[in-house]
């Protein structure tokens, strides 16, 4: 059976040299982390001046940890985004989803098979590994999800896959999973924040690509 092109988003977008290698080599979101103390993290006002060179209808998703009405506001006021992707119950993830008028993505931290969600209550749901206890953050950890977890899993809604993804392992994730779209960040940096365009090329190429396994 033929498959779907794969959407690819690469996240924790922090410098030019990342951002427009996500143009030129056709990744379909980026993302801007708004939480302080990722490595990743950009201010609402150097996002404005990223945000103001993406090209090529790339959506930009911003993200956010346990985020407040008051700071989605004020990024919001500054950043032209076109969804939020939120670390927060899925409860308050269709609240935001309705108070703010855009889609929302929910993070869903997945350790076992009973984890997976039967419903999705925004408009995409980002399936990734349950952080160890200790994490210093919820997402951006390069760990890597059990993927025969989601073997026979078919949800009817959209979903992502995120956490441990590289240029080497991603077409594998995909032909295991059947994934829609995949999510990295640490899988395409030469160190935490700076995206290494080559990987990006490369990610982006290798997601697409079929992988007999
Ligand atoms: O990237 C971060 O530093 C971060 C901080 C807090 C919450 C989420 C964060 N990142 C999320 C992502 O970049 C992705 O959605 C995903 O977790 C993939 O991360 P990685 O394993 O590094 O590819």
């Amino acid at each position: 059976m033929k498959r779907t092109r794969t959407g690819v988003k690469i996240c924790g977008i922090t410098e030019e040299a990342g951002l427009d290698a996500c143009i030129e080599y056709g990744a379909d979101w980026i993302g801007f982390v708004f939480f302080e103390r990722s490595p990743r993290y950009v201010s609402a006002s150097r996002a404005a001046v990223l945000g103001k060179r993406v090209t090529n209808n790339i959506k930009k998703v911003g993200l956010f940890v346990n985020p407040d009405d008051t700071t989605l506001k004020q990024v919001l006021d500054q950043v032209e985004l076109d969804i939020l992707q939120v670390y927060t119950t899925p409860d308050r993830a269709l609240q935001i989803q309705n108070q703010f008028g855009r889609p929302v993505w929910v993070s869903i931290p997945v350790a076992g098979k009973g984890d997976l969600p039967s419903q999705c209550p925004v408009q995409r749901i980002l399936i990734e590994p349950k952080p160890p206890v200790d994490a210093l953050h919820p997402g951006g950890n390069a760990q890597q999800l059990n993927w025969n977890l989601l073997q026979g899993w078919k949800p009817t809604y959209p979903w992502m896959l995120a956490g441990g993804l590289n240029p080497e392992n991603v077409g594998q994730a995909v032909a295991i999973t059947g994934v829609p779209a995949v999510d990295v960040s640490s899988g395409v940096e030469s160190a935490p924040g700076i995206k290494n365009p080559r990987a990006i090329a490369r990610f982006i190429h290798n997601a697409r690509a079929p992988v007999i396994v």
